[in-house]
């Protein structure tokens, strides 16, 4: 304790001295006066007070001793606080699961059983998206009687008045095709798609509707085992609250018109900080109800049969229908946060258990701001002893990113996740948004933020297998981007740009000159990600030391 450095101790050796002469040499010492021999002191008294003065001397140095160790126990016992930022879907979560993956693999792997119940929800709310593709085809909306046009005209208005990205021409944030798409579920949406969706829709006729009823009739008895799953895992009185994202889109057709239940909404799951949630989720289990059409989710318990244990079980195959409409409207599916429809067989069987990666992709949002406290289970050199939180936020834009500031101080860095392939994208929370845009605009944000001024930061540019596939599927950044201009419509030359263009604004909005890293991430992707957070881990160490030596 630190106490022990105000306790009162006998003069260390060098202040006493070893002989009178040694103190002689330094008349101007104010304490030449106490440290005198006493005057006309006897060969025996002189013998005695050396004795004395060396067991003192012993003593201070064994005070000074302790005091080494208990500098080197504060510094073992040190915290390090990481703080996660970014927007809605952006990776933070993910990001904080690899941390536990690496560092805590041991409770990272007990809790793996206890995500089933939200890859199930994943899943569920997957065939929720082609089932609003299907409602929106049979509706009036899709129907080629209604000029798509004027559709993304009147849309078009909201993004005109948005400010331009990177500072740079501001046509790159209202590109005429700008359109909150066609994604029912109000998420992730392209801007693109419904123009190519309307030129095909002149050409070629709408699913056939007793095909889209059957269709509708089998996957019906999703929406019971969704359900199911929101009871087992919302407390009741958060009911409203998982209605996030209700759009009106999405208040159509489903369920079935004959059905008694009130409109469907689209929600998705959150969870909220605490230990509590995992209760819910380790109480989840449901088994699926057969696919006759008759909604009969039970708890576990039930057969095996039945279950949407493959594409075609639940339609998809069978029909081609469900995925070239998918195609037409340009939703890509595979793209959207918690995709486990592939995997259906796999993450449908009674004895499933989540992977690893299942664990990574699955999709739960973070509402409000949580701390993961942990010490690395394996740890080595500067690190071991280091008591390790991170600081994992809610990124939408309708929880008042303002919650966040209490939270700014003592941070030693800072990751940002910017999901860069969403520069055709819009926030599920304010589709008159583009995504990039957002990004770019809280990048600013936490750079000018003067409390964050001496934070170290570290940007992860997100996404880049999603970006990839979508760069290799043909869309072109610079339809989005104008300043993007002529370049290589390639991985590699859009990851560039963007790490030059976020740097700028870095060096532009810090306040203090402070240290700055940039990756290019795909933080669901194990392999990858772990060297990158082994060298974030790396730094944030070398830092806190750097700092704590300035603070002892
Ligand atoms: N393919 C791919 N998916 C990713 C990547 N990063 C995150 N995801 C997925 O995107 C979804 C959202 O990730 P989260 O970590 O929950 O996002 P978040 O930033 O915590 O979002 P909020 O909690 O809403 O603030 C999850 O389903 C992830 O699996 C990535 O680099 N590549
Ligand atoms: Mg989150």
């Amino acid at each position: 304790m630190y106490i022990l450095t105000t306790v009162a101790r006998s003069p260390s050796p060098i202040m006493t001295g070893s002989s009178p002469a040694s103190v002689a040499t330094l008349p101007d010492d104010p304490f030449d006066e106490f440290l005198k021999p006493p005057p006309g002191e006897t060969h025996e008294q002189r013998i005695t007070r050396l004795t004395r003065e060396e067991e003192a001397s012993k003593i201070s140095m064994a005070i000074d001793a302790s005091i080494k160790v208990e500098r080197q126990l504060r510094k073992k016992m040190r915290i390090v606080r990481l703080l996660l930022l970014g927007q809605s879907e952006s990776g933070k979560s993910v990001t904080l699961r690899q941390f536990q993956r690496l560092y805590t693999p041991t409770a990272f792997r007990e809790e793996r059983i206890l995500w089933r119940g939200v890859i199930q929800l994943n899943i569920v709310r997957s065939v929720r998206i082609i089932l609003d593709a299907l409602n929106r085809t049979s509706s009036p909306l899709a129907s080629p009687s209604v000029s798509p046009k004027s559709q993304t005209r009147s849309l078009s208005k909201h993004h005109k008045a948005r400010t331009s990205l990177f500072g740079s021409s501001s046509e790159t944030s209202h590109p005429d095709d700008y359109l909150s798409g066609p994604g029912s579920n109000g998420h992730s949406n392209d801007l693109s798609d419904v123009e190519t969706d309307s030129e095909t829709h002149k050409t070629r006729p709408c699913l056939d509707s007793t095909e889209i009823e059957s269709l509708k009739l089998r996957l019906f008895p999703l929406h019971h085992i969704e359900a199911l799953l929101i009871a087992k895992l919302v407390p009741p009185n958060e009911e409203e609250a998982t209605r996030l994202i209700a759009s009106p889109e999405s208040t159509n057709t489903y369920p079935p018109s004959h059905s008694a239940r009130t409109s469907y909404k689209t929600q998705e799951i959150f969870v909220r900080p605490g230990p509590g949630w995992k209760g819910g989720l380790a109480r989840a289990r449901v088994s699926y109800p057969s696919f006759t059409g008759s909604p009969n989710g039970e708890e576990s318990g039930s057969t095996n049969a039945g279950r949407p244990n493959s594409a075609g079980n639940i339609g998809l195959e069978t029909s081609d229908e469900p995925q070239e409409l998918l195609h037409r409207r340009k939703i890509r599916l595979e793209e959207y946060p918690g995709f486990f429809l592939n995997d259906l067989e796999r993450v449908t069987s009674l004895k499933y258990v989540p992977t690893d990666d299942d664990v990574l992709k699955a999709r739960l949002k973070t509402v409000g701001v949580s701390e993961y406290r942990f010490q690395m289970e394996v740890s080595t050199g500067p690190e071991i002893g280091t008591d390790w939180r991170i600081v994992d936020v809610g990124g939408s834009r309708s929880q008042v990113r303002q919650t966040w500031i209490p939270f700014f101080d003592n941070v030693d860095a800072i990751i940002f996740l910017a999901p860069i392939s969403g520069f055709d994208q819009v926030l599920s929370e304010d589709r008159t948004v583009n995504r990039l845009e957002d990004s770019v605009l809280l990048w600013k944000t936490v750079c000018s933020n003067k409390l964050l001024a001496n934070v170290d930061l570290v940007l992860f540019l997100n996404k880049c297998d999603i970006l990839e596939t979508k760069l290799k599927a043909g869309v072109r950044l610079a339809k989005y981007v104008k300043s993007f201009g002529d370049r290589a419509n390639n991985l590699e030359t859009v990851s560039k740009y963007f790490r030059s263009k976020f740097s700028a604004i870095h060096r532009e909005y810090s306040p203090n000159p402070r240290k700055f890293y940039a990756f290019c991430t795909s933080v669901t992707d194990t392999a990858t990600t772990a060297g990158i957070i082994a060298s974030v881990r790396d730094m944030v160490i070398r830092q806190h030391l750097k700092q704590s030596k300035l603070m002892l």
